[in-house]
Formats: structure tokens, C-alpha cells, sequence
């Protein structure tokens, strides 16, 4: 493991969490790389979402949640005491589920996050916005409805939107927690096309439901169950030729 540690962008060790009794995420020993996809799987409750969260550390908005272990982000253990949740956050950007822009125009969605970092400039923050829809694959769409309500867009632009947001404060992580499972079969496509793209720039997680979705996109794939971490392999590897049982159970359909 030492000879690829410059490369890694999160490693867990043994890490565990708890929401009060409910033993969610178990003993999770897992190095993700930097600049590539990986992709969570599994049935549905069997801790992909909580572990996407503790990366941010997110999941301890909810007051219940115990842990133990570590995180290393890059070089420092995120789950220390003296570790500020706030260094993470212009670090490590999340897309969810659905698309959730703000009540804004189209443009103050992404202009937002670099204006709270202190960019006042408008010629700096016109090119921000651009470069990042440009990025998110929705600047043809956008470029004459700048100023029109974010909610006026499709589902499947607002999910690009608010991929470009993200950029606009350029993180190092990008978390998306089933970021397609609400837009159509040709909405996803394009997402994914664009996740694509991106891993030539940032390391990106993705929790999915859709299998083929792991297989087409990721680099690696993570298979949980019941809180633990079944398979860690290449996606190839997992999908073609799986070292366990449970897992080739759950990719060719027979659970969950
Ligand atoms: N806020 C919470 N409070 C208490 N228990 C929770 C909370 N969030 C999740 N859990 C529990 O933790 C376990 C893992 O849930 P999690 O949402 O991480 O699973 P998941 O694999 O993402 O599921 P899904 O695919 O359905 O989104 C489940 O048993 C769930 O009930």
C-alpha cells in the first residue's frame, strides 16, 4: 500500500460509525485513489449514502452518529478532534439525488459559492460561471437564460447545474449520491458523459443503484452489504470475474 499513499485521495481505516444503536458502517478499510471513479454499490440500506457522507463528515449533521477509525484525507485524519469540518468544504463538493439548485438565476447558482469565498470581481466571476457550465456540459443550453429562475430548467439541467456549482468552487472531490436516479434515460447519459470528462480533474465518487452505471463509468467499484465492504476491485475485475459470492449474487440479480 505505501508505494501508491501519494496517490490516494481518501484511505479509511477500520472505520466504523454508528447512528445510536444501528451499527451502520463496519470495520471499512478502503484506499480511494485520486483522479479516478469509484463507484458504491449495494442494496438498498446497506450504508453507501452514510459512507458518502462521513467523506464529508456531513452524516454528523445527525446528532445520534458515533464513529471510530480513521479517515485520511490526503494527509490528514478528518474524523481528529482538531479537525475543522469547514477545511473540507471548499475541498470536497457533493451532488445528491435531486437536483436541489437554489431559487436563483441560473447564474447566481454558480457565481455563489466563489462570491462567499470573497471573488467580488464580476469580469472574474462571469468567467467562473461560464468556464463552469462550459465544464458541466450546459452552456449551450444556459448561455441566453442566465438570468432566469434555476427552476425553470429541466430536471436533467438543473442536475448539470448543479454539477457546475460544484466546479465553481474548484474542488479536489466531487460526492454524487445517485446523481441520475431522478432524470431520464437520456439526462443520464449526458451526466455520465460528463462524470467522464471529469476524472481528468477531480477524484469523484458516486453511489448508484444502476449497475450498468458502475460498470460503464467507474474505474473501481466498492460493493457494500449489510454496512461492510464485500469486494474492492477494479470494475472490470468485480463485474467480470467477482472473488465473492455475495457479490456475484448481487450483480447478476439473485438479492437486493
Ligand atoms: N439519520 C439516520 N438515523 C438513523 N439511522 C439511519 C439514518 N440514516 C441512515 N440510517 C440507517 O443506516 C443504515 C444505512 O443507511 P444508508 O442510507 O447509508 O443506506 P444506503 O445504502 O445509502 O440506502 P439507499 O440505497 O436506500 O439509499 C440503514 O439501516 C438506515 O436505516
Amino acid at each position: 500500500m505505501s508505494q501508491t499513499t501519494e496517490k490516494l485521495v481518501y484511505e479509511t481505516n477500520d472505520l466504523n460509525l454508528w447512528y445510536g444503536n444501528t451499527h451502520a458502517l463496519k470495520n471499512i478499510n478502503l484506499s480511494i485513489q485520486e483522479k479516478e471513479i469509484t463507484a458504491i454499490i449495494g442494496p438498498s440500506g446497506c450504508g453507501k449514502s452514510t459512507f458518502l457522507k462521513t467523506l464529508n463528515r456531513m452524516v454528523e449533521l445527525v446528532p445520534s452518529v458515533k464513529t471510530s477509525g480513521d479517515i485520511k484525507y490526503h494527509d490528514a485524519n478528518i474524523l481528529n478532534k482538531n479537525f475543522r469540518p469547514e477545511d473540507l468544504r471548499t475541498k470536497v463538493g457533493m451532488v445528491f439525488q435531486k437536483p436541489n439548485p437554489f431559487p436563483k438565476s441560473v447564474y447566481e447558482n454558480v457565481a455563489y459559492g466563489p462570491k462567499i469565498h470573497g471573488i467580488r470581481n464580476k469580469k472574474l466571476l462571469d468567467e467562473i460561471v461560464e468556464k463552469s457550465l462550459r465544464d458541466a456540459y450546459i452552456w449551450d443550453e444556459v448561455k441566453d437564460r442566465l438570468k432566469e429562475n434555476a427552476y425553470g430548467l429541466s430536471g436533467g439541467q438543473q442536475q448539470r447545474l448543479c454539477i457546475a456549482r460544484t466546479l465553481a468552487i474548484e474542488p479536489d472531490v466531487i460526492l454524487m449520491d445517485e446523481p441520475t436516479s431522478a432524470l431520464d434515460p437520456i439526462s443520464t447519459l449526458k451526466v455520465e458523459e460528463l462524470v467522464q470528462n471529469l476524472k481528468k480533474d477531480y477524484s469523484i465518487i458516486i453511489v448508484t443503484h444502476n449497475m450498468q452505471q458502475a460498470a460503464r463509468i467507474s474505474d473501481k467499484t466498492a460493493f457494500f452489504l449489510n454496512g461492510e465492504v464485500i469486494e474492492f476491485d477494479a470494475t472490470e475485475t468485480l463485474f467480470s470475474n467477482p472473488s465473492d459470492q455475495r457479490t456475484e449474487d448481487y450483480i447478476t440479480g439473485r438479492f437486493g
